[in-house]
């Protein structure tokens, strides 16, 4: 897969390039680019935000260096030839994903981490100030499939927190990043639960002790001690998310904890 993101905080970025993602692209399992939306303005004080219209607090970005630099992402991902002229137009059949945080976006999920794990190419456009001219997304629909997501619902100062954890949750999904696929299966969402709890050495520590099942080497009661743990965890921690799971071996009495 490869990635493109533009900021004016490259930096920002950085940690993608540390541990299992940072190995993923040495790999060549991922292809991480990081553009400064800066390289893209041509004025002294390489200018990326103004005033903005109809008043308010604050900044908004422009939108000409969004253009620009989304330009050279799309040649980038192959998406246009790179001698498309300036503003070529709509381009090929597969529009490439361009995700947008925004605190007015589509909350991020586990499902959204895989369903966006599969596609070829991901392009994510970080935001500051304000916001970006809207009018970007309207130019930035013709060309890619636009997806304004939301890390949750609470405001945070840019987009590049927002993309650091989306990268990180899809990144992980692609095939020969994490060590044990397996793992991916029972962690936190995969299965629409929350995880069981987990223990190691030593069993007995400072007057806590693991619980028996778990030293008891019997796989199956190990493994429905784990999942009435995760149902419990769940009813009580995330009690929404227990529509969606398959909850079928508990009835409403045992979930309540
Ligand atoms: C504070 N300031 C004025 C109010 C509007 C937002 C703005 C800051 N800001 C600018 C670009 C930008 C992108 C994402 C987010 C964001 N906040 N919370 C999330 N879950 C986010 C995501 N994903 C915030 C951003």
């Amino acid at each position: 897969m490869r990635i493109d993101v533009v900021s004016i905080f490259p930096d920002y970025l950085a940690p993608l390039r540390l541990s299992l993602l940072g190995r993923a692209q040495e790999d060549g399992l991922l292809d991480l680019a990081v553009h400064d939306l800066r390289d893209f303005t041509f004025d002294r004080h390489r200018t990326v935000d103004d005033t903005p219209y109809g008043g308010g607090a604050g900044m908004v970005m422009k939108a000409e260096p969004w253009a620009l630099a989304l330009e050279q992402v799309l040649v980038a991902q192959g998406a246009v030839a790179g001698n498309a002229g300036h503003d070529a137009g709509p381009v090929a059949a597969r529009r490439p994903v361009l995700i947008v945080p925004s605190p007015a976006g589509a909350v991020f999920t586990q499902a959204m981490a895989y369903e966006l794990a599969e596609e070829p190419t991901l392009a994510f456009a970080c935001g500051r100030y304000e916001g970006i001219d809207e009018r970007v997304l309207e130019w930035a629909e013709q060309r890619f499939e636009v997806r304004p997501v939301s890390l949750g619902d609470y405001v945070l100062n840019g987009g590049e927190v927002a993309v650091m954890a989306m990268v990180e949750a899809i990144g992980r999904l692609l095939p020969g990043v994490v060590g044990n696929p397996e793992s991916l299966v029972e962690e936190s969402h995969a299965d629409g639960l929350l995880e069981y709890p987990v223990y190691t050495k030593p069993s007995s520590w400072r007057g806590h002790d693991v619980p028996e099942v778990l030293l008891s080497g019997n796989h199956g009661k190990i493994a429905s001690w784990r999942l009435e743990q995760q149902l419990r965890r769940t009813a009580a921690r995330r009690p929404e998310l227990l529509d969606g799971a398959d909850a079928a071996p508990f009835g409403k009495a045992e979930r309540a904890v």
